[in-house]
């Protein structure tokens, strides 16, 4: 079983609460109903320029994510050696990425990171935290970047789902899980696998990629961000459980309580995918701030 950290920072005050949008924000964020390429939202199926490489993705993603391979990669760069820099500087560093999992965008990273935040700010003007964490949430895909030692995109994006008990339905593609080493193995494709019911996501293994990567990066240079924060970078592809339920059986108290802060991100991470540009110069006073609030100038990768 994995034995992670875990989340010591305290749970937001009951004051604020997730889904409770002050009444003031008219001119608050519009949920669109098509994505950039004019088609909904996360169509796996929708016949565009960008099925195919997305199913490719999902195929090369599936066989290889296996608890072997997780254990391997977690241990790798947990030891977070590779570089200094600051948060900013890795946002510029995603520039060059497009995500090839992604059958809704097609910009670089630095705009949708922006323009989360910037929907999240539209709406939730006074939790600062939370529009930070639109503009880090993706900050692990640099995992792509040369210095990183260039990680396939099937190891770096894409939704995610635990390793080390069965790969549910509900995950994107499921079929060509049937390639993966652990699909076979009786240790780790039964409901439970190796873990207990109701154990709590911080001792789940998942997928390797950014989300996890970008969760060891905060904690470990002490990011001041509150729990719920730790959790929607950690579990934002967590498609499977935030979007279709599935593995609740592991979920304990505490991630029952994060889990309704990740529905309201999901919504902004998801639908704020558009042409709208963001003017970055304008912005980043702001975020300059945020980011001097709640990290250390320098964080180690
Ligand atoms: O294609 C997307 C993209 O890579 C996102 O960054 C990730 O969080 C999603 O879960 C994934 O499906
Ligand atoms: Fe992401
Ligand atoms: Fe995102």
């Amino acid at each position: 079983m994995a034995t992670n950290n875990v989340n010591d920072k305290p749970l937001l005050g009951t004051e604020v609460k997730a889904n409770n949008i002050s009444d003031d924000n008219k001119e608050g964020f519009k949920v669109p109903q098509n994505n950039a390429f004019g088609q909904t939202f996360r169509d796996y199926n929708a016949h565009s320029d960008r099925k195919d490489i997305v199913e490719e993705f999902y195929r090369l993603n599936h066989i290889n994510q296996s608890v072997d391979f997780v254990n391997q990669m977690r241990e790798k760069y947990g030891k977070l050696d590779r570089t200094e820099m600051s948060i900013w500087e890795c946002c510029e560093l995603l520039n060059e990425f497009i995500d090839e999992s992604d059958p809704d965008l097609d910009e670089p990273q630095i705009e949708h990171l922006l323009q989360t935040a910037e929907a999240i700010r539209k709406d939730y003007p006074n939790e600062d935290w939370m529009h930070l964490v639109g503009l880090i949430h993706d900050l692990g895909k640099v995992l792509l970047h040369p210095k990183f030692g260039e990680l396939p995109q099937w190891a770096v994006v894409g939704d995610t789902y635990p390793v080390g008990c069965a790969f549910d339905e509900s995950i994107i593609h499921h079929k060509y899980f049937k390639d993966n080493p652990d699909y076979n193995n009786p240790k780790y494709n039964t409901k439970n696998g190796i873990y207990k019911e109701g154990c709590g996501l911080n001792n789940v293994l998942m997928s390797w990629g950014h989300d996890d990567y970008m969760y060891m990066v905060a904690k470990e240079n002490k990011t001041t961000l509150p729990s719920a924060a730790l959790f929607i970078i950690r579990y934002h592809s967590f498609y499977p459980l935030h979007k279709c339920g599935a593995y609740k059986h592991l979920m304990n108290e505490e991630d029952e309580e994060n889990l309704k802060w990740l529905h309201t991100f999901n919504k902004y991470d998801l639908y704020s995918k558009s042409k709208v540009r963001i003017d970055v110069e304008k912005v980043k006073p702001y975020y300059l701030s945020l980011i001097d609030k709640y990290f250390p100038a320098k964080l180690k990768w």
